[in-house]
């Protein structure tokens, strides 16, 4: 086994130079670790870069001490799927949350406060694990594809996700907080992009796949508060609010839990779990017009601000005049499926339900094109594991 230590110092804050520097290098040293490499990296890309350099050069098993945020992983994985690997082998990170969302550290070490968070013990846990007792698990990835069918042939896109693969208000607002990075380095960019699209509907058709190896797909019923199987084929009509799936995390920021039966789970099952919002099943909501989508908004956001207070979200029915309330029996308001994957089709007319995010990058789904994300394991022979 080899092992490397790689730190974006500019994820975040830009702390972790520093914290690698004082903390996390004499940390590996004094219990005795040789280190092949200390990379800090120095442009977009770079991740990927050094870990295929170090594929080619070695062909061992490779742990991978990660200072970054989620974006950089992502980079990792991405990079990885153009190695062909000779033999099968695994590559196993201890990660150091050093980005601004954090959010597989977070779901794997769900924090009990804010305290926690800002414990500088609380961010060495993956990498205390690795030195102590060795214990990781395997990381699930969403594979999607984006496709144009055109005169000369199918071109795809393909990228994978270590945590989220979206579309609608998510991917609108990734695409749009982006351009706001520079000037609001921290979390708060999400919460002024989500302002700008609350009352945009996305004109599409989803269809649901069934987990591998399984028949159904399964939806979460508030009222019996468990998990039904659907035998027949799920196949959505927008317009939607909201579609957002996730693998490996049960949040996306240290509060944000908006998929909350993830840990329920459990790590074994290879499943991605789809938190949707569709308007038109809002009871007094029956029309696209400017005036349902400002009113939608307000469900949208007190939905969605849900997921702030413990995954609350997904408890929330519609009662007959349209309030909300997390009792009761009627409508839920949220659309949790637990499946194996799911296909995108954009209406032509909305160029805004062709973006996908995932984890933070974005495609975009050529006109007349679809997006299909699946789950799967290995990436070219190569699996990928975390200290936990
Ligand atoms: N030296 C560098 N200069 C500019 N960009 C860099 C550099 N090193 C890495 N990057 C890029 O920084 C991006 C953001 O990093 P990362 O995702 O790890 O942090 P984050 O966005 O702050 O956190 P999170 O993904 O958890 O929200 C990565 O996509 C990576 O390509």
């Amino acid at each position: 086994m080899s092992l490397i230590v790689i730190y974006n110092p500019v994820c975040g804050h830009g702390t972790a130079k520093s914290l690698f520097e004082e903390k996390v290098i004499p940390l590996i040293k004094e219990q005795g670790k040789q280190i092949h490499g200390v990379f800090e990296t120095a442009h977009a890309g770079h991740s990927g870069e050094i870990v295929l350099d170090h594929l080619r050069s070695f062909s061992q098993d490779l742990t991978i001490v990660l200072g970054s945020g989620d974006g950089t992983l992502h980079e990792i994985i991405n990079a990885v799927k153009s190695f062909s690997s000779s033999e099968p082998r695994e590559i196993t990170f201890a990660l150091v949350p050093c980005g601004t969302a954090n959010a597989l550290y977070y779901s794997l070490f769900p924090p009990t406060s804010q305290e926690d968070v800002n414990d500088s013990a609380y961010a060495l846990r993956s990498l205390t694990s690795f030195l102590s007792s060795n214990k990781s698990i395997p990381l699930t990835f969403a594979l999607t594809s984006v496709s144009s069918a055109d005169g000369e042939g199918v071109s795809t896109e393909t990228s994978i996700s270590v945590v989220v693969a979206s579309t609608s208000l998510h991917a609108s607002i990734l695409h749009d907080s982006e351009a706001l990075r520079e000037t609001i380095p921290g979390i708060d960019r999400f919460k002024i992009a989500a302002q700008q699209n609350i009352t945009r509907w996305y004109s599409a058709r989803a269809k649901l796949l069934p987990k591998p190896g399984f028949s159904s797909v399964e939806l979460y019923d508030p009222n019996e508060d468990r998990f039904i199987q659907l035998e027949h084929p799920v196949v959505l009509e927008g317009p939607f609010a909201y579609f957002l799936s996730t693998v490996n995390v049960d949040r996306l920021e240290s509060a944000f839990r908006i998929t909350p039966f993830h840990r329920a789970s459990g790590t074994v099952t290879q499943s991605l779990e789809v938190v949707i919002l569709r308007p038109l099943r809002h009871p007094n909501i029956n029309d696209p017009s400017d005036q349902s989508k400002t009113q939608f908004a307000a469900t949208s956001g007190f939905v969605l601000g849900g997921a702030y207070r413990d995954g609350a979200h997904v408890r929330m029915r519609y009662n007959e005049d349209g309030s909300i309330t997390e009792d009761g029996h009627g409508e839920s308001v949220i659309e949790y499926y637990r499946c194996g994957g799911w296909e995108w089709s954009p209406e032509a007319s909305d160029p805004t339900a062709h973006l996908v995010c995932l984890d933070g990058a974005i495609l975009k789904i050529p006109p007349g094109g679809t997006a299909s994300c699946n789950t799967t394991r290995a990436v070219d022979g190569i699996e990928f594991l975390v200290f936990t």
